[in-house]
């Protein structure tokens, strides 16, 4: 007896190469509406499934393979034998081979003016149905949705490489799809309700690539993306030159990506491992550059630069004086292209880096579990600023001040920045007391801290922070407060004449 494929296809890439090769491998092929037309007109020999169900398609293909004769074909174990007798009681004939791939749900719902109706009916049932099906009983059935597919199971079928392993595959294979699929569906329900942390919570990604290696060279790793991009990402940025990201640079990039979004004037940011070692923002990007530049010389080697405005020639060529690891910008004028390209170990990355994502959730994942939070969109404007001593700060040392408290956020916990003039001169990063990160912050800020001002992340449980300040020239200090000691730090400012003010928002970084 000869075996059975049934096709039913959305995407139908190379499916009248694959009809053809089961035909010449013996197989009656069974088929749906329209890719049992094409099949048809490439002149291969076809049986509609309402032949087989006894049912026309109906409820506008709603209802076309979900049916005990389709279902009972592929769920039926070809070793038991009760099965095989009723399948013959109720006229059901197997089915050894399901090729489907599903209505384009992600596809529906990226387009534009896309209805909720339209996204709705591309939701597939009778798909995803017939391939759990032929999934669970792959040991019978061989089931392949991907087209890449199609030629090494046409291969498998005359050869010893159709074995329980690869059928395993291709099942595994298949349930991955299915559970995206639905995963995308279920994700697109839940941003249609006002809920954000349901009780299971489903994620899923495709991959972008394999990675050389993790973290370290003993690890290994893989990118991956989300499904779904409805905005310009790091995952889909244009890498313009260069060698392949690694997985360091992907993190440090995001980083430097997550900072310099903060900004709309124009901003340049240096990342090191994910903190930011400069940042600068000026009238143009190359003043910007030259400021993060020279917040810190020396840990900028290496590092990962994102710009939020096209990197001109003067820019490019600054850029060309150092080692970098990474430029990531909107875009490069044509001459700074030039420039840079010369340079072969620079990668060069384009991303409108000022598309605005700051809605989404973040994930992180612990042992045996996964945080989810909102991404921290907190902003704090002038107005928002209570000033707390007798000293007010000046014009100048609040515009300082708001840019140094943008910087901060950024920075791992406990965290402080020195900034001065549009510009951070000390950054003190991850440091288990608030006082060793801003002693690392005025050590690195050397002579230039005179005048500067100071941004905590979190209050000062104790004065130590600011008499430290206080000793290095710092004029004006921005910090949430809400210490039960406030008031000790107050009363050292005033006793040294800084402007101290509270944002009343806190920005932890772990
Ligand atoms: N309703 C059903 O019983 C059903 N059976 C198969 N499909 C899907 O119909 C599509 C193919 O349709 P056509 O052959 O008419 O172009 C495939 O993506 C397949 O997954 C169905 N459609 C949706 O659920």
């Amino acid at each position: 007896m000869s075996k059975r494929a049934l096709i039913s296809v959305s995407d139908k890439t190379n499916i009248i190469e694959f009809a053809k090769g089961l035909k010449e491998r013996g197989f009656e092929i069974l088929s749906t509406g329209g890719t049992l037309r094409s099949i048809a007109e490439a002149g291969i020999n076809v049986t509609p499934v309402d032949e087989v169900t006894g049912f026309p398609e109906m409820l506008d293909g709603r209802v076309k393979t979900l049916h005990p004769m389709i279902h009972g074909g592929l769920l039926g174990k070809r070793s038991n034998q009760e099965h095989l007798t009723q399948m013959e009681e109720h006229g059901i004939v197997s089915i050894d081979l399901v090729a489907v791939n599903l209505y384009p749900f992600k596809e529906t719902v990226q387009k534009m003016d896309v209805s909720h109706q339209d996204i709705i009916e591309n939701i597939d049932i009778g798909g995803p149905s017939m391939l759990r099906s032929a999934a669970k009983n792959f040991e019978d059935v061989l089931v392949v949705t991907d087209p890449t597919d199609y030629e090494r199971v046409l291969a498998a079928i005359t050869s010893a490489t159709d074995t329980y392993e690869f059928r395993q595959q291709l099942a595994a294979k298949v349930f991955r799809h299915t559970a995206s699929y639905d995963t995308m569906i279920a994700n697109y329900f839940l941003s249609q309700t006002e809920e954000q942390y349901p009780e299971s919570y489903t994620v899923t990604y495709e991959k972008v690539q394999d990675l050389r290696y993790g973290e370290n060279p003993h690890q290994q790793a893989a990118f991956y993306k989300e499904p779904i991009q409805s905005r310009p990402t790091l995952a889909t940025a244009k890498q313009l030159h260069g060698k392949e990201l690694s997985y360091n640079n992907i993190q440090d990039t995001n980083a430097a990506i997550e900072i310099v979004k903060e900004f709309t004037e124009p901003a340049a940011v240096a990342v090191k491992h994910m903190n930011p070692c400069g940042i600068g923002i000026g009238q143009s990007i190359s003043t910007a550059f030259e400021r993060a530049y020279h917040a810190d010389p020396i840990s900028i080697f290496g590092g990962i630069v994102a710009c939020n405005r096209p990197v001109d020639v003067d820019t490019a060529k600054q850029l060309s004086q150092i080692f970098l690891e990474i430029v990531v910008a909107p875009s490069f004028e044509t001459q700074a292209l030039e420039i840079l390209t010369q340079k072969k170990n620079i990668r060069l990355l384009e991303l409108d880096v000022t598309s605005d994502d700051k809605q989404s959730n973040r994930l992180t994942t612990v042992y045996g579990g996964a945080l989810i939070q909102a991404y921290d969109a907190k902003e704090v404007s002038e107005e928002d600023l209570e000033v707390v001593t007798n000293q007010q700060p000046t014009e100048q040392e609040i515009n300082d001040m708001l840019f140094a408290w943008k910087a901060v956020k950024h920075v791992k916990s406990n965290a402080i920045v020195l900034a001065k003039d549009s510009q951070t001169i000390g950054v003190g990063a991850g440091q288990m007391n608030r006082i060793g990160a801003a002693e690392i912050a005025i050590k690195q800020a050397g002579d230039k801290s005179e005048g500067a001002v100071l941004a905590s992340d979190a209050f000062f449980p104790m004065p130590d922070t600011v008499e430290a300040a206080a000793k290095s020239g710092i004029k004006a200090i921005i910090q949430p407060g809400g210490s039960k000691r406030d008031q000790d730090s107050i009363d050292v400012c005033n006793q040294f004449g800084i402007a101290m003010v509270y944002t009343k928002v806190r920005h932890f970084k772990h």
